[in-house]
């Protein structure tokens, strides 16, 4: 019997004991390349046929490229899963790798709590400007002069959560203990047991109801630019939006826009949309709040969504199936 092979893309960084453990059921590779041109090559070449599952990192498409059309089309026959260790899919075809009957999973769940809690931080760091007073504060300026406009309670605010996967509901949660009342929308209205008291509005509700609009939902060629300038000419003036879910679900340029004449008193982001670049109308506007992607950026989370995503490769290399898929494929045979 031949050993099924697992290629590693991108690094292990805490939960070394359960990746090691795999080795007794593959074998357990790296590519050689470090540029996608390389990659490119190499999967042409045939060296990495027999590769029946890959473990891929948000960060290694910084060696492959993206997982588009082009590298899902040069993979091996032989590879049947990808497992992406992060939430957001969106650098993976997905489409692309349910044509060729390769199955993807990522790692929900893992990442609700510590992405909920940065992203009520960026509603609170927003909704209070603190970002000039802590900038005054190094420069030796105190609260700095003229000090910063009053900030906001979030008691009472109507909080607005576009897409009420396990991140928006976590944050409803926490939001919930600020006495913000939560309103939702999302493609498929939840259970009342799922929803567990927030109220469901259509889109265009949401926008025009909320007080701080939240994005919580994944980007697709369905939610690219979702939010643009008809959208921010739909919302309240004074509007603080946060993003902590990809950069691309909103149109940077008209965001600009719309803090600059003053229709959007303030944002906080985690997400970009061509990161590590950063709008410069963002950078210049000491109101908003930034922060470089770093919604799981912590010990316990990033080692709980390694763990996840070795245990997608565990159950692969064990039963022949994942242990979660992606919600394109739940459906796939
Ligand atoms: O951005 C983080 C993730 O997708 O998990």
């Amino acid at each position: 019997m031949t050993i099924p092979k697992v290629l590693l893309l991108g690094e292990i960084e805490h939960a070394h004991e359960s990746w090691n453990s795999l080795s007794s059921f593959a074998e357990l590779i790296t590519p050689k390349s470090t540029t996608r041109a390389d990659f490119l090559e190499e999967l042409k070449s045939g060296q990495l046929d027999g590769v029946l599952v890959i473990y891929r990192t948000f960060a290694s498409a910084d060696q492959t490229g993206k997982f588009d059309a082009e590298v899902i089309k040069l993979l091996p026959e032989s590879i049947k899963f990808i497992c992406h260790n992060g939430a957001g899919y969106d650098q993976v075809d997905v489409h692309a790798c349910t044509d060729r009957g390769i199955k993807v999973s990522n790692t929900p769940t893992a990442v609700d709590d510590a992405t909920a809690d940065i992203n009520l931080f960026l509603i609170l760091g927003a909704l209070r400007g603190l970002n000039t007073s802590m900038v005054a504060l190094r420069q030796g300026n105190w609260r700095g002069n003229p000090p910063p406009p009053l900030g906001h309670d979030p008691e009472g605010k109507t909080l607005g959560i576009l897409g009420m996967g396990g991140i928006g509901r976590n944050l409803k949660k926490k939001a919930e203990a600020f006495s913000m009342k939560v309103i939702y929308h999302n493609r498929n209205q939840l259970s009342n047991e799922q929803a567990a008291g927030a109220e469901y509005v259509s889109f265009e509700e949401l926008l025009s109801r909320s007080d701080i609009i939240s994005l919580n939902l994944p980007l697709n060629q369905n939610t690219r630019h979702i939010i643009s300038t008809r959208e921010f000419g739909m919302m309240k003036k004074g509007v603080v939006i946060v993003n902590t879910a990809r950069g691309a679900v909103m149109d940077e340029d008209a965001l600009v826009k719309a803090l600059d004449s003053g229709h959007v008193a303030s944002c906080g982001l985690d997400v970009y949309e061509d990161e590590p670049k950063i709008h410069p109308g963002l950078v210049a506007n000491p109101q908003v709040m930034l922060v470089p992607h770093m919604g799981t950026w912590t010990i316990e989370t990033q080692t709980a969504m390694e763990e996840w995503n070795i245990s997608n490769v565990r159950s692969v290399l064990e039963t022949g199936a994942l242990r979660n898929v992606v919600p394109e494929q739940k459906d796939m045979k």
